[in-house]
């Protein structure tokens, strides 16, 4: 593969602005049948999100993806979320519990709008007789499969009916499987989403290796609709983890999916544990992450996020942080 690059080694190039306020310009992105305030998910993990932050995100018309680590409380989730008149937007395995679990759903007439199947290596016939299965007997809920990071998996998943895929093998933050399987995207996430781009037909979510709210526009010029993110959410106040004291600084905790600890035995372990200091109110990085989503679409030309999808950009080989 010609051209390998990640988020550090890229910038976009300018365009002139025809906007008179940063404020004019229009974050939104639809996805599915419901159109968001940002394209950008938390990641559907345990110290990233819970029911709280699923209904705080929800109110506020922003996307999310509650995990799937406490299976026993998603049909409650989705009837509370249904009942408040919010959208329902749960994780899935592919274990066989997970088939009698979708077959119980459609029995009692309960729809999440979002269905996600959160598997390490989803190009595999477990992640597509899963979406066969949820498409039979949820089919009108949107099916987002992965992970993946070829477009042959793209293509496979997207032909056994998946609505859009992710995309990330491997770049992130608390991620260990690029040293311990020597496998993955990580250190060209970026790339990678491009060639997958290339190939879908259906919307991608780049998901993981973003460090910075200029990664975002450049997930979105290089193909994704959605851009899932984890240690940029972790440590706020709302955040699920626990908080320690070091030297009179705060810190929340921020684990891997396949760590020991979301596991709770070291069987087939491919996520750490890290702590980030406290960051304070999660709303306030939302706003921040729009204002800064904003100016990049200024600085492409546009008003709209599909402005930025065009832009020119060079590579620099990770020199952009040189003489910070
Ligand atoms: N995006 C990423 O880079 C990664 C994300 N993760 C996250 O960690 C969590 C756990 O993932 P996962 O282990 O898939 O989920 P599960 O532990 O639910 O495993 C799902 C099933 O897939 C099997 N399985 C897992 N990995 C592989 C593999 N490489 N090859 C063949 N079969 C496999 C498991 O069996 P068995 O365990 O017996 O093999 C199990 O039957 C998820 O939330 C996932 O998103 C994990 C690693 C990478
Ligand atoms: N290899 C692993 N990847 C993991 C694990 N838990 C989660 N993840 C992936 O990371 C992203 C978040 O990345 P970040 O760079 O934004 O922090 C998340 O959405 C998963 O795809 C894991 O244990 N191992």
């Amino acid at each position: 593969m010609e051209n390998v690059f990640d988020y550090e080694d890229i910038q976009l190039i300018p365009n002139k602005c025809i906007v008179e306020s940063r404020s004019e310009c229009d974050t939104t992105i639809e996805f599915g049948k419901h159109t968001f305030r940002l394209p950008v998910v938390p990641a559907n993990m345990q110290t990233i999100i819970d029911e709280k932050i699923a209904v705080f995100l929800a109110e506020r018309n922003y996307f999310y993806v509650m995990h799937r680590f406490e299976p026993e409380t998603r049909k409650d989730f989705i009837q509370t979320m249904l009942e408040k008149n919010l959208i329902a937007s749960i994780s899935v395995g592919v274990k066989e519990e997970e088939y009698a679990f979708i077959e119980e759903l459609a029995k009692e007439s309960l729809v999440p709008d979002y269905i996600t199947i959160d598997i390490a290596h989803g190009h595999s016939n477990a992640v597509i007789n899963m979406i066969k299965h949820i498409k039979t007997h949820l089919p009108d809920s949107f099916v987002i499969a992965g992970n993946v990071g070829t477009p042959e998996a793209v293509r496979e998943l997207e032909n056994a009916g998946a609505d859009a895929t992710k995309v990330g093998i491997g770049p992130g933050k608390v991620c260990i499987t690029k040293v311990k399987t020597g496998f993955g995207t990580g250190g060209w996430q970026l790339a990678a989403l491009r060639w997958c781009a290339k190939a879908a037909t259906k919307p991608i979510i780049a998901d993981g290796g973003i460090r910075t709210h200029g990664d975002i526009a450049k997930s979105v010029r290089f193909g994704a609709s959605m851009v899932m993110i984890g240690s940029l959410f972790a440590g706020h106040e709302e955040s699920p983890g626990n908080t320690v004291e070091k030297d009179g600084t705060l810190y929340k905790e921020y684990f891997g999916s396949a760590s020991e600890y979301q596991k709770g035995e070291k069987k087939n372990v491919e996520g750490k544990k890290m702590y980030v200091e406290h960051k304070g109110a999660l709303q306030d990085t939302l706003t921040e992450m729009e204002q800064d989503l904003q100016s990049s679409i200024s600085y492409a030309g546009g008003k709209n996020l599909q402005s930025i999808r065009t832009v020119d950009y060079v590579v620099v080989k990770n020199s952009i942080f040189n003489g910070d």
